[in-house]
């Protein structure tokens, strides 16, 4: 639509300068670089190739793909493919989350639009309203929902067929979903981290399309600090593409400068991830420490601390989950320089 459309001069339009909140940005930015197929999609090796087999043995039999949970930490790449799914099956995509269905009502809304053969991204479907997810048993098995019409003792239930749909459900506590639920599920894909090579390989994919030069150095150096997340590893990319453009410097010496301006630690521990070691430590000598204590203590939900921090540092080893809460081991002592206190625990060899 022209300027002159909305009532104003081109001229007037061009000297006003329009802030992009950061997230809007952010969000442009990872949708820009989010690959489009299977084959562009960077590790998960086995993932892949289960999911190329769904997806094949499906289009064999002119049928829509079975359903699918993606289970894993955020970041990894489950949107992303969802998304997939749906372009390499030559299906329309619907998305949702959970949060956004808080009725069985919101969820008969959103089934009862589906074309045939749609693909229906769920995300964080752990959060979806209870009376919703029994609505999706029946609708995931028979593609059926029955709606209550009334009240009391003269409701009666309205069964309604919906169009076959394929339910990509994606889900950072896979343990919070109840098992009527996961077993509908024809797949769960579990996505773990990613190793240093393959983050340096999305780091370069991600260089090539934002048409910036960057060395091998400056590649494995990002990638060394991304905590083995892609979406991460576009971040910080995004942060040392600033720092070169605003101060002139490249390579090896900008990267850690940037990072450093960023408060991102050599192991790739942020401001969060730091705040709960040295809450464990400093205020709980160490631990154990129950979730909720330490997540009240650092000042962050728990549902935060447990999806987002603590699946990095117990991989990285910097935390144990104990029966009787987290602790924090030996390495996360060194990483921050605290002087050790000898315990029992670290005598249990943590
Ligand atoms: N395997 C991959 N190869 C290349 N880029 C990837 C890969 N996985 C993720 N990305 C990039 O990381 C970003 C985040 O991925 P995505 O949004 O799919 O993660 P997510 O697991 O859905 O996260 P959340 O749980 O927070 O919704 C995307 O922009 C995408 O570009």
């Amino acid at each position: 639509m022209s300027s002159e459309a909305f009532g104003f001069e081109r001229s007037s339009v061009e000297s006003v300068v329009v802030p992009v909140p950061e997230s809007t940005a952010e969000l442009a930015f990872e949708g820009a670089l989010r690959p489009r197929s299977l084959s562009e999609f960077v590790g998960q090796t086995k993932v892949r190739a289960q999911l190329e087999l769904l997806l094949q043995a499906a289009a064999l039999q002119s049928r829509t793909p079975d359903h699918i949970l993606l289970a894993g930490p955020p970041g990894l790449g489950k949107t992303t493919l969802a998304m997939i799914v749906a372009h390499e099956s030559d299906r329309p995509l619907r998305m949702s989350s959970g949060p956004a269905i808080q009725h069985a009502g919101d969820l008969a809304a959103l089934l009862s639009s589906l074309v045939p053969g749609e693909v229906l991204f769920i995300d964080e479907i752990h959060r979806m309203a209870r009376s919703a997810e029994e609505m999706l048993y029946l609708a995931m098995e028979d593609f059926r929902i029955d709606i209550m019409v009334g009240k009391g003792a003269g409701a009666t239930s309205i069964p309604l067929d919906l169009a076959p749909f394929t339910l990509v459900g994606a889900t950072t506590r896979s343990g919070l979903l109840p098992n009527p639920l996961r077993d509908r599920f024809g797949f769960t894909a579990h996505l773990e981290f990613y190793s240093d090579d393959e983050l340096a390989h999305v780091i370069s994919r991600a260089s090539r399309l934002l048409e910036l030069e960057i060395d091998s150095e400056s590649l494995g150096e990002i990638a060394g600090r991304s905590r083995g997340t892609p979406r991460i590893a576009n971040r910080l990319l995004r942060r040392v593409r600033d720092f070169s453009l605003v101060n002139g410097r490249e390579g090896l010496e900008a990267v850690q400068a940037a990072l450093k301006l960023y408060d991102v630690d050599d192991l790739g521990l942020d401001r969060l991830d730091r705040a709960v070691l040295s809450t464990i430590i400093q205020q709980f000598g160490g631990g154990p420490v129950g979730l909720g204590t330490l997540a009240a203590s650092v000042g962050e939900e728990a549902e935060t601390i447990e999806s987002v921090a603590e699946p990095f540092l117990v991989r990285m080893g910097l935390i144990s989950r104990t029966p009787r809460g987290r602790v924090a081991t030996r390495k996360a002592w060194e990483h921050l320089g605290i002087a050790q206190r000898e315990s029992a625990l670290f005598r249990d060899g943590l």
